[in-house]
């Protein structure tokens, strides 16, 4: 069942990133509304993960604003990790634990209802094709198992906002199409994504947000904003 989400706005405002002493990118800026999607594109190095850990609150950025609903992000950090849902490069999946285990463990998280969270743990299973792979623990599952295990998240355990950082990677074409399909149910239920990937990804009516447009070639080295570089610990 799809559930629709209420109307919202999620912005960046002239945001930059440091890391390691270097301007990641600077300038940067973006709206979404519901049912909005932007694709972060550019070379290796551009910046792309370091903006999702940025969107996600993970990583404090060295200049600039996000807001929900125009309410800045950092006000309530709680609330934005609530509504939010990164999937990074590493996959999360506990080794010993079986795959609808792994689920069940996100799902309880997000939503205490023991019925629901069963209940959304079944779809997810089904939808990715994990079905028959439940019971096999974290440990032996293959690459694209293990991501289509991760992906699986989204729906076990729901929120709008959607941060993927190169979704694709491992998952063969059936996958990719399995993917494509949940994310425009989505966004149509009123959720939103932002994604970075290096390969063709068919998302209709997304924005595309080339990193290399943001680049700043010089050091910098002001320490505040170096000390606006950091992780944040969660
Ligand atoms: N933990 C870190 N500490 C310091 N610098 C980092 C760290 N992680 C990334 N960087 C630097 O930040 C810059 C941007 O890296 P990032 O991983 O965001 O790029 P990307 O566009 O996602 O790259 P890729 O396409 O290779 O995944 C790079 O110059 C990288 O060296």
């Amino acid at each position: 069942m799809v559930r629709a989400m209420s109307d919202s706005t999620f912005s960046a405002k002239d945001l930059a990133c440091v890391r390691g002493g270097r301007v990641v990118f600077a300038g940067l800026g973006f709206s979404l509304a519901t049912g909005g999607a932007l694709v972060l594109l550019g070379p290796n190095g551009s910046g792309k993960s370091s903006l999702l850990r940025v969107l996600a609150g993970l990583l404090k950025p060295a200049h600039g604003l996000l807001a929900w609903d125009g309410q800045p992000v950092a006000e309530d950090p709680e609330a934005h990790a609530a509504r939010t849902h990164y999937l990074g490069h590493h996959d999360a999946v506990k080794p010993v634990l079986s795959v609808a285990e792994n689920l069940r463990f996100w799902a309880h998280l997000h939503d205490p209802h023991a019925e629901r969270a069963g209940r959304a743990v079944d779809a997810a299973l089904a939808r990715f094709g994990l079905a028959r792979l439940a019971t096999i623990p974290g440990k032996m599952l293959s690459a694209g198992q293990k991501r289509r295990t991760n992906l699986a998240r989204l729906l076990a355990a729901p929120s709008p906002l959607w941060l993927l950082d190169e979704p694709t990677t491992a998952l063969d074409r059936a996958s990719i199409k399995v993917l494509e399909d949940v994310l425009a149910e989505h966004r149509a239920a009123g959720g939103m994504v932002v994604l970075s990937t290096h390969a063709d990804i068919n998302m209709p009516g997304a924005r595309e947000l080339h990193l290399d447009r943001f680049s700043v070639a010089e050091e910098f080295d002001e320490p505040a904003a170096l000390a606006g570089g950091s992780e944040v610990a969660r």
